[in-house]
């Protein structure tokens, strides 16, 4: 239905590619399809973010400059002091729903994956060779930073240089990470940002600039995609909600050879298959007793795939530090009350602490765990200046690639995503790994003078610490989901695992198509957002090289 503050979609306007999602995974693809020439409409169900695209959002310091909340490093944090009206109010984990989706909330953490992170869990044409191309324009458009602040200084790096030079004395060596992403064992370096021109950057700051610059791509904000309308597996338009702004109505694609991607996340993808009748049965059902009920397509035509299985993030084991060198900054404390020289340097030139990421992130190191199934497990370890004292780091231990726990999200009556089974430590393997990872940090610190453990206590073995972690999100989460729509080449419809299809092509459609997250069939070894940008450029490639679909 049109509410009254909703633009109708006129019914005479068609878009050879309509994209549901403006995160890592829809801005990159969108902007390559309407440089090959076809004319795209992004639909973004959040408002505007950055500055640059019209956002509002902002601390009164930033009042009469044309920065938000989201443009600046320093307040990356703040989506956890205040996510109201930025984070998706559908899901039961914390997602930007906002342009740029991830890439507008996160904090701008930018790796290169290692080469394991596609051979490992990837098909056949989705390798670390196939994706090369893909990287190096990714990395030519941006190639991010080690040292955010314009003057190149890294401030406030005592932390770094405490934990960094711990690890180098016990042997671990220094890479700058980017340059060699395959050195991910006993390796440490400084954090990289997507950050550009001390601000965001990232694809809101790049992909996006390019594709408004065309005549043929239309973004559509605070307009909340349904779900798609298909006849069988042909779609032919996109519903649209009205959410008391944006557009509201079907919006067609260009009849016979037009084509909808779904890039709404690793939650967001998964709900409007569901709503659109693809999915796993009991989800249908439980749609199919929502109020979208009435409305929705006949079970006669409902696709049956294994849609929202397969669920994994980063299981996130925190441990904490002090150590006297440590200098705390009091990043949340930025909003309201900033250090004025901070501001003024940032405002003046980009530069200071407020251009670094909060809370100051950083060293970073890697580890890689053989585990007694012979499966090598990626570690992936960021530290933080912030804890319980001033002089505290935690350090937060990600179990990356090689990982092979996995959940499910589900959706409730009231069209909800819920997290219904966590993926952390489902395996005996990964858990073990886990604990031998902390035994090697352990060990690694043992003799460094000053440094106390304040969590794990020193009377706490390392198992005992990893088994007394509940395994659930909100202990265990890393906000780094993917999954829920695996490629592969096994069609679910056939009792397989997967979702879409080598060209990310939803299986028993012609023209539906999934980008993002979702896809990722196992998790790579550090924050995820860059190889999401990679995976969307090389599916751009793919899918503009397919025929269309027969008529
Ligand atoms: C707080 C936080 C910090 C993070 N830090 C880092 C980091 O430092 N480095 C890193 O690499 N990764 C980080 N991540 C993870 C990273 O941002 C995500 O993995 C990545 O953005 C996922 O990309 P995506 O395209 O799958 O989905 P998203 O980026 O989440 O984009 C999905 C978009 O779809 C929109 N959408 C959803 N449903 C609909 C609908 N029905 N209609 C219209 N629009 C819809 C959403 O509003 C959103 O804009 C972080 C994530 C969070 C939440």
């Amino acid at each position: 239905q049109t509410g009254s503050a909703c633009s109708s979609v006129s019914s005479d306007q068609a878009f050879d590619y309509i994209v549901i999602g403006s995160g890592a995974g829809g801005i990159p693809i969108a902007d390559r399809l309407s440089e090959a020439g076809h004319t795209v409409l992004l639909v973004e169900k959040g408002p505007a973010s950055s500055g640059r695209w019209g956002g509002t959002m902002k601390p009164k310091w930033l009042d009469g400059t044309n920065l938000t909340r989201f443009d600046v490093p320093g307040l990356c944090n703040q989506i956890w002091a205040d996510p109201v009206g930025v984070s998706c109010t559908d899901v039961d984990q914390m997602a930007g729903c906002v342009l740029g989706g991830g890439t507008a909330v996160n904090a701008g953490l930018w790796w290169k994956p290692h080469p394991a992170d596609w051979d490992t869990n990837f098909p056949t044409g989705w390798q670390s060779q196939d994706l090369l191309e893909a990287t190096n324009r990714v990395f030519a458009r941006i190639p991010g930073t080690t040292h955010p602040s314009m003057d190149g200084n890294r401030y406030l790096s005592q932390g770094f240089d405490m934990l960094g030079g711990s690890l180098d004395k016990a042997g671990w060596k220094y890479v700058v990470a980017n340059e060699h992403p395959e050195e991910k064992n006993r390796t440490y370096g400084h954090s990289t940002f997507m950050y550009s021109f001390g601000e965001r950057g990232g694809p809101l700051a790049t992909y996006l600039v390019s594709a408004s610059s065309r005549k043929t791509f239309t973004l559509w904000t605070h307009t909340v995609a349904k779900r798609v309308v298909r006849t069988g597996g042909h779609v032919t338009g996109v519903e649209l909600e009205c959410n008391g702004a944006g557009h509201a109505g079907v919006v067609s694609v260009t009849p016979k050879t037009g084509r909808v991607i779904l890039a709404a996340g690793a939650f967001g993808s998964p709900k409007l298959l569901f709503r659109s009748g693809i999915g796993p049965t009991d989800q249908l059902n439980i749609v199919k007793n929502t109020t979208d009920g009435p409305t929705m397509i006949g079970s006669e035509s409902w696709i049956t795939l294994p849609v929202g299985y397969n669920l994994n993030d980063h299981v996130g084991t925190d441990v904490e530090i002090s150590h006297p060198d440590v200098v705390f900054y009091d990043y949340y404390g930025a909003w309201n009350a900033p250090i004025l020289s901070d501001t003024e340097t940032y405002l003046n030139n980009r530069t200071g602490p407020l251009a670094q990421a909060a809370p100051n992130i950083g060293p970073i190191f890697w580890e890689i765990i053989k585990g007694a199934d012979g499966v090598d497990r990626h570690f992936h370890w960021q530290a933080r200046v912030e804890g319980a004292l001033n002089t505290s780091m935690t350090v937060t231990q990600y179990l990356g690639t090689g990982s092979k726990s996995r959940g499910r999200m589900t959706i409730t009556r009231q069209l909800n995503t819920i997290v219904s089974t966590p993926p952390y430590l489902r395996d005996e393997n990964d858990k073990k790994a886990v604990v031998q990872s902390l035994i090697s940090l352990q060990e690694s610190l043992s003799g460094v003078e000053g440094l106390t453990w304040i969590t794990p206590k020193a009377n706490v073995t390392a198992e005992q610490f990893i088994n007394s972690i509940p395994a659930i999100p909100s202990r265990r989460g890393s906000n780094h989901w993917i999954g829920t729509a695996k490629m592969g080449t096994d069609d679910g419809r056939a009792g397989g695992t997967a979702v879409v299809d080598l060209n990310l092509l939803v299986y028993g459609t012609d023209n539906l198509f999934v980008v993002d997250a979702s896809i990722i069939p196992g998790m790579v070894t550090a924050n995820p957002s860059a190889a999401i940008v990679i995976l969307s450029e090389h599916a751009a490639t793919k899918i503009l090289a397919l025929p269309p679909p027969a008529s």
